[in-house]
């Protein structure tokens, strides 16, 4: 929180000393000077008030109108306004582009204020450290992330720190390397993180450009590492990180002592909330690079959109919290196969027990504890969150209750049971305060319930009796003045008054004082009437106050509770995102995988999650990886489902690891550590690199990362290029797969020469999907089958998408042509021919280096003399002897 100093107020109106600033406006430049990053939103009455700049930025983004009012410097001072009701709205728009803003509430009395009111900053709302319901998204983390480099002899080492400031969960991981491969993996880690907002030292030499999101500079020496530790130590009560695996790390700890600094100023308090920590290390997940995420759609669509994703696919959560978990589980599948294997047992057990319905039906009365805590200890929680909090707590029974039935010996349900135990007297203290349906805000009255607090009830009575005691009044009156139609009543501006009709204004008694007169009548106050108005109105005054002071006790005797709460909404998340996958897997036939130790990918029967549910008639296929059998070459035609296959196998492979249920009849599947993707060719124009720059660097990061226990999938590598540059690329990059990453890999190629690679290596094969001519047109099988494709079946697809019939015609006839060419320049048989050198010599085992032996060419000639309409049947059969010895020798 910022109070505005006297200096700092003198500074302002000392830098203009030939121009009069109102004190107000001094005031307000004080404030500015504090924020100069951030829009101000200056409180203002009813109103928040923007100035100057921040006034024409806020107009522009808003939409709201700018006016003008007095002047500055002789200039007219540029403002505009919003409503404090509607202030969330106008946030909310703000921090989803980026923009930090610093709300300033009038904090002193008007009354007693001599010149401006006292006004503070309260409240500082950036993109990172959102903890408002009205602001954050429900099923995404809003992230703050610090980046520390150390650079010292050319080793560079990366520390990163972020927060989730609306959970509390705070995270630290730190990577060295030289100053290109840190780089690249930063990028790496901030594609998965996906901050929301960014810190950096001020100097730091770190690249922006890569950044999408907001980046906040802060000085250098907020990323001290000696005070970073002390900081974490400090923030966690703890005297050493032993416990968090955080023993030896350097610039994490400076990454982490400039975010917690940041994350405090911003909320204008201590985190109560961020209670540990986790130390995040290289190894830990399966890798997923930026390209990887993007092509398997785990979270959003290639195009950008919500759905279909997988993550759309399984979230049947019925709460935010299992949402946001089931999300991030899907971007951070763990290597640790006992991890998976501890949520398949869980699957197993929920589906067996067939409680998911109940589970459910209970989960969907929960609300979402993990932020309602967060707010609780950051002292912003509003009464209806802790109604909500107390209603939710009490489906814990039920919850346990249901779970009773899947629960083994140990296991994951079983610490879920243990961990979702009722906070009895949390609950007990809810119970008795909150009022069963309480009022949105504490100004407004109506949170407690009743017996809660003697005085409160007290001064509620008071003013709730009024209506009685008015009653009584004007009975009283009408008997003793004699005027029948007398009418005591009451309005905000003039309070109590006894009204009387100017046709009775004689019968009126004489300890009658005027009040008002209107035009028929006349309005009075007697004595009795004003000493009851003075009691009402400061008792509901006084009960207005003793509700905030007891709503700031409230959230003060709740904060011990805020660790067990945790645990709990933790708990509840996980059981969540459990039955919402047993669930999926229960209605759409998935299996539980298997994960061995022996490296292997063997999957029947395998269906692609998302594509599954789009069509009607989805056909199963294998995939079989095993030591001896490394990378298969796919071939087919376009649009026989070539990428879909391929993208399948890398889903069911990442399910399996995140811990659910897969699309399959089995699947057993060996240790993996990174999923490679190269699919689809995409420009990247913000970025300035051409398609196949895009395609060569993707290749480039596979070819440089991946390893035996990688899965990688190629599609269609080498097709942004020239012809032969295209095949001579993807040729020695699928050789270079086989043999010296040997990873498992998919490899999807037009390019037919490529199908003549098994022959040479031995532990690659081929396989085709199938599609049958019928007519002129074409019909995919879709099948998986062994061996390559017999062609590609290329014009035929054109032709279904509405090519005109003219133009299929012309390409026919130039297709033609071009393959009678090739068979003059390389015969097509030489291409799919057993290479005659050594087959790991490039020269011969490159397809496109083939060369004709003189055996053959006399083998052609001989082909070439003859007529066959000018041949004898005898004739015929010793041509036919001859053509033979000929072959034998050209073989030999
Ligand atoms: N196993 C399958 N069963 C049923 N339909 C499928 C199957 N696989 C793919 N399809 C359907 O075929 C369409 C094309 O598939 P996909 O994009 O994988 O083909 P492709 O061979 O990669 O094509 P291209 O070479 O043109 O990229 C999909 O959109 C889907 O509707």
């Amino acid at each position: 929180m910022t109070t505005v100093p006297a200096e700092i107020n003198a500074a302002a109106i000392k830098k203009s000393p030939t121009e009069k600033i109102t004190p107000m406006m001094a005031q307000y430049l004080g404030i500015k000077e504090q924020h100069p990053d951030m829009l101000v939103f200056y409180r203002m009455g009813d109103f928040y008030e923007l100035f100057h700049e921040d006034a024409e930025k806020a107009a522009r983004i808003l939409g709201i109108t700018l006016t003008a009012r007095g002047s500055s410097g002789g200039q007219p001072i540029k403002m505009c306004g919003v409503p404090f009701h509607s202030l969330e709205g106008y946030l909310a728009k703000l921090v989803k582009i980026g923009e930090s803003c610093a709300i300033c509430e009038q904090i002193g009395d008007p009354a007693t204020s001599k010149g401006p009111v006292e006004r503070k900053v309260m409240r500082v709302v950036t993109p990172g450290t959102l903890t408002d319901a009205d602001l954050l998204p429900e099923k995404a983390e809003r992230p703050l992330l610090a980046m520390c480099i150390i650079t010292q002899r050319k080793v560079a080492t990366a520390g990163l720190a972020w927060l989730s400031l609306a959970s509390g969960a705070l995270r630290l991981m730190e990577f060295s390397g030289d100053v290109a491969t840190v780089n690249t993996r930063m990028l790496q880690e901030l594609e998965r993180i996906a901050p929301a907002e960014v810190l950096r030292g001020d100097n730091a030499d770190l690249f922006e450009e890569a950044l999408t999101c907001h980046v906040n500079r802060v000085p250098d020496w907020h990323f001290d590492v000696v005070s970073g530790h002390k900081s974490l130590l400090d923030q966690l009560s703890v005297a050493t990180l032993t416990g968090f695996g955080a023993d030896n790390l350097g610039a994490a700890f400076g990454a982490a002592g400039a975010l917690l600094r940041y994350a405090q100023s911003t909320q204008g308090r201590g985190l109560q909330h961020v209670r540990t920590l986790t130390t995040e290390t290289e190894n830990e997940f399966i890798g997923l690079d930026a390209a990887t995420r993007r092509n398997l759609e785990l979270t959003e669509t290639i195009r950008g959109q919500e759905s279909p994703t997988l993550f759309s696919l399984l979230d049947h959560c019925r709460t935010s919290m299992g949402s946001r978990l089931l999300r991030h589980w899907l971007h951070h599948a763990r290597r640790d196969q006992g991890i998976a294997r501890a949520r398949h047992a869980a699957i197993a057990a929920l589906g067996q027990a067939d409680v998911t319905g109940a589970l459910s039906h209970t989960l969907a009365q929960v609300p979402d504890i993990e932020r309602i805590t967060t707010r609780i200890a950051l002292l912003s929680a509003r009464p209806r969150d802790l109604a909500s909090l107390r209603d939710g707590l009490k489906q814990l029974p039920a919850l346990r209750h249901a779970m009773q039935r899947a629960l083994a010996d140990g296991g994951l349900l079983a610490a879920i049971h243990l961990d979702t135990a009722t906070p009895e007297a949390c609950l007990d203290l809810l119970h008795r305060a909150v009022a069963l349906e309480p009022a949105a805000m504490v100004r407004d009255g109506g949170v407690f319930a009743r017996g809660f607090d003697a005085e409160l009830d007290e001064l509620r009575a008071l003013s709730e009796n009024a209506g009685q005691f008015l009653v009584d009044l004007e009975t009283r009156e009408r008997a003793r003045t004699g005027i029948a139609n007398l009418r005591v009543e009451y309005n905000k501006v003039h309070g109590f008054y006894i009204e009387v009709t100017n046709g009775q204004a004689t019968k009126v008694p004489d300890d009658y004082r005027r009040r008002q007169t209107l035009k028929n009548c006349e309005r009075y106050i007697t004595p009795e009437l004003k000493a009851f108005e003075d009691k009402a109105l400061s008792a509901q005054d006084r009960a207005l106050a003793r509700e905030k002071m007891l709503y700031d006790v409230l959230l003060g005797d709740l904060a011990p509770y805020i660790g067990e709460l945790q645990t709990i909404a933790r708990a509840l998340a996980q059981l969540d995102v459990l039955v919402s996958l047993t669930d999926h897997a229960l209605r759409n036939n998935w299996c539980a995988p298997q994960l061995v130790d022996t490296s292997c990918v063997n999957i029947v029967e395998g269906r692609h999650p998302v594509v599954e549910n789009q069509i009607e008639r989805f056909i199963a296929n294998d995939c079989r990886f095993v030591d001896e059998r490394r990378l298969l070459l796919i071939t087919g035609p376009n649009m026989g489902g070539k990428s879909t296959f391929m993208r399948q196998v890398a889903l069911i492979v990442l399910l399996a690891y995140v811990g659910s249920y897969v699309p399959a009849a089995s699947a057993a599947i060996g240790p993996i550590d990174r999923i490679f993707t190269r699919i689809g060719a995409t420009d990247d124009l913000a970025g300035g690199r051409s398609t196949f720059m895009v395609e060569m660097t993707e290749a480039a990061a596979i070819l440089n990362g991946a390893t035996a226990n990688s899965l990688v999938l190629m599609d269609e590598i080498g097709r942004g290029t020239s012809t032969f540059d295209g095949l001579a690329l993807a040729w020695a990059i699928a050789r270079h797969l086989i043999d010296t990453s040997r990873s498992f890999t998919l490899f999807a190629t037009h390019y037919f020469e490529l199908t003549q690679l098994p022959d040479s290596h031995p532990t690659a094969a081929n396989v085709h999907l199938s599609a049958v001519e019928h007519k002129d047109s074409i019909v995919f099988l879709h099948a998986v089958q062994d061996g390559p494709a017999s062609q590609s079946y290329g014009l035929q697809v054109a032709q279904l998408a509405g090519v005109p019939q003219p133009v299929i015609k012309a390409a026919r006839k130039h297709l033609a042509r071009l393959e009678a060419q090739a068979l003059d320049a390389t015969p097509q048989l030489d291409l799919f021919a057993t290479p005659t050198a050594d087959a790991n010599d490039d020269a011969v085992a490159a397809p496109a280096a083939a060369t004709v032996s003189p055996a053959m060419r006399e083998l052609f000639d001989a082909l070439d003399d003859l007529d066959p309409d000018a041949l004898t049947p005898r004739e015929a059969l010793e041509q036919l002897y001859q053509l033979k010895r000929l072959t034998e020798t050209a073989q030999a």
